[in-house]
C-alpha cells in the first residue's frame, strides 16, 4: 500500500477526492470536521470518518450507549441529519438538542399499541425514547441520548425506524387526506 501512496503525489489523491464534490477542499474540511461523531458506528477511513446518509439509518444499528468513543454531536451534524428522518423536529431542551415528532391516533388504546410497535423496536436497539399519550389521542415521542446528555447517531437510527414501522392503522387520517 505505502509503494501505491509513493506513486500516486498526494496532492492529486487530494484533488480527486474534493474534487468530485465540486467543493473547494476547506469546505470539504469544513463539513467532515463538523461531522466528526456523527457516524460513531463508522471505522474511520483514511483518516476521515465516512458519513451516513439518511437511507441507510433504518437499517443500522444502535451501539451501546456507554462505548467510551460515543458523544454528543454538534448542531450542524444534528442540523445535517435530521432532513434524513421524516417528520422529525429537532428541539432544544436547555443547552441540549432532541429528536421529537407527533401524531393523532384513532383511539387511546391505538396511542398505546403504538406505544407497543416503538418499544419492541428499542429493545431490540437498546436504545429508549420518551412516550407521551396526552389528551387521549396525541402521542408524542422525544428521542436523545442520556449517557452523553445530547444527540449521537443512535437517536436517528431510532427515529428513522420508528418512521418505518407499519403504524397507519392507528392514526387518525389527516384532515387533508
Ligand atoms: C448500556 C445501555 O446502552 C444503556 O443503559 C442505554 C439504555 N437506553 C438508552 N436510551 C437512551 N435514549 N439513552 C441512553 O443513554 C440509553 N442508555
Amino acid at each position: 500500500m505505502s509503494r501505491l501512496l509513493q506513486k500516486a503525489p498526494l496532492i492529486s489523491v487530494f484533488q480527486s477526492l474534493v474534487g468530485a464534490h465540486g467543493r473547494s477542499s476547506s469546505r470539504v474540511f469544513g463539513i467532515l470536521q463538523n461531522n466528526v461523531g456523527v457516524s460513531s458506528c463508522r471505522k474511520s477511513v483514511c483518516g476521515f470518518r465516512a458519513l451516513c446518509t439518511g437511507k441507510d439509518l433504518s437499517i443500522k444499528k444502535c451501539v451501546p450507549c456507554d462505548s467510551k468513543d460515543l458523544r454528543p454531536m454538534t448542531e450542524q451534524a444534528a442540523s445535517d441529519l435530521i432532513t434524513k428522518v421524516d417528520g422529525w423536529n429537532l428541539v432544544s431542551e436547555g443547552d441540549a438538542f432532541r429528536l421529537k415528532k407527533s401524531w393523532k391516533v384513532k383511539t387511546f388504546t391505538k396511542g398505546l399499541e403504538m406505544f407497543k410497535l416503538i418499544a419492541d423496536v428499542a429493545e431490540a436497539e437498546g436504545h429508549h425514547p420518551d412516550l407521551h399519550l396526552v389528551g387521549w389521542n396525541n402521542v408524542t415521542v422525544e428521542i436523545w441520548t442520556h449517557a452523553v446528555g445530547g444527540l449521537t447517531e443512535n437517536d436517528f437510527i431510532l427515529a428513522a425506524k420508528i418512521n418505518a414501522l407499519n403504524m397507519q392503522h392507528l392514526l387518525r387520517r389527516k384532515a387533508t387526506d
